[in-house]
């Protein structure tokens, strides 16, 4: 069993400027380094408010009782289109409730009664993801020296249905009677696993750690929610209006790039200082899972830095299996069809299902 080293320390970027070459060149080095880097919140569109909301909805939504929830309850063959999660079923020590497209601030699924009153704010929230998903689509294509829209475009929702999917994850603390039967020294939250989409987002609660990644080294590294900001220069986490916004790499995009940006592997565990802790609190987190229009073609990137990278790659001999199927949207043989991006979705379901559903 991979053991657990000091926490990760990732960088810290700010995404005001979407059109500024060196924040895109950051970026893409820490999506190739480690697969997952912060956001800085100050540099987006979301206010506090926004983001104080959405846990307040997410928190009553969890404490509703458990007879209503489960109305709301994942069905086997919706593939991506999920609802509901619930404890205790699911094998990991959580809940989750998943939210599809919203269209003209209406979600195209049935919402919980305790959420309407709410439905126009998520869908207000999901629209503020995909605008903050599309700026730093924008500064990954700066990076990869290819034209800016060329993510963007495809990640406009008002040209077709896309498979993005917002998603509230609450996880019961070691305290709970929920997670009672559990091993809280070995048993997880949620298993490793790497998201399927472009890029997610993650927003985190201060004093509610448990989020690892899988290291280069094999071995797992805590992610803080506050990172230490002292190596950004003279801010503290004080100035941040919410903590920074996680920002994961997901299979698609590794796909796309031909492995030069990580998918990496995370889970959610119970950390080490809460099992520890007089008070150990649950944790609430949201994700955003930025999916391309389902109809998109990952064709080969026009990018020389990708192209470079495979190349260097294919000298070495390296071959990393777990950016998707058939090595990477540059292997396209001649005269082959690319896939599409909900084919590479089905695929990635397809080989994951009855194992776990992120
Ligand atoms: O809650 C978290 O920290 C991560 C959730 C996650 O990785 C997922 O839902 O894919
Ligand atoms: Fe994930």
């Amino acid at each position: 069993m991979a053991e657990v080293g000091p926490p990760i320390d990732l960088p810290i970027i700010n995404i005001s400027n979407p059109n500024d070459p060196v924040v895109g060149k950051a970026m893409i080095d820490a999506a190739a380094k480690y697969g997952f880097l912060y956001v800085d919140s100050r540099g987006t569109d979301f206010t506090y408010e926004d983001v104080e909301k959405a846990f307040g909805l997410s928190r009553e939504f969890f404490a509703s009782p458990f007879e209503e929830k489960s109305n709301y309850r994942i069905t086997p063959n919706v593939g991506a289109k999920l609802t509901l999660n619930l404890l205790p079923s699911t094998g990991d020590f959580k809940e989750a409730m998943n939210f599809g497209e919203f269209k003209d601030g209406k979600a195209q699924q049935p919402i919980p009664p305790s959420l309407a009153s709410g439905e126009a704010r998520i869908g207000h929230f999901a629209s503020l993801c995909n605008k903050t998903c599309v700026r730093i689509l924008k500064l990954l294509a700066l990076g990869l020296e290819i034209q800016n829209d060329w993510f963007a475009s495809c990640h406009d929702p008002t040209k077709g249905p896309t498979g993005s999917i917002l998603r509230w994850l609450y996880y019961p603390s070691v305290f709970s009677s929920a997670t009672a039967s559990y091993k809280h020294d070995v048993d997880v939250r949620a298993g490793a696993h790497s998201d399927y989409g472009s890029i997610t987002l993650l927003f985190q609660r201060p004093g509610q750690p448990g989020l690892e990644i899988l290291t280069s080294e094999g071995t797992w590294a805590p992610v803080p929610v506050q990172p230490n900001t002292s190596s950004t220069g003279d801010t503290d986490s004080a100035d941040f209006p919410f903590p920074p916004i996680l920002v994961n790499i997901g299979d698609l995009l590794s796909y796309w790039t031909d492995g030069l940006l990580k998918s990496t592997v995370h889970r959610v565990v119970f950390p080490l200082s809460e099992q520890r802790s007089p008070n150990p609190q649950d944790r609430y987190s949201i994700a955003y899972f930025c999916h391309p229009i389902d109809s998109t073609e990952l064709v080969p990137l026009p990018s020389k830095i990708v192209t470079a990278h495979r190349e260097r790659s294919e000298a070495n001999g390296i071959r990393d299996e777990r950016v998707g199927f058939g090595g990477g949207a540059g292997s396209l043989e001649p005269g082959k069809r690319a896939l599409t991006a909900s084919e590479h979705l089905e695929s990635r379901l397809a080989a994951t299902y009855g194992f776990k559903s992120v």
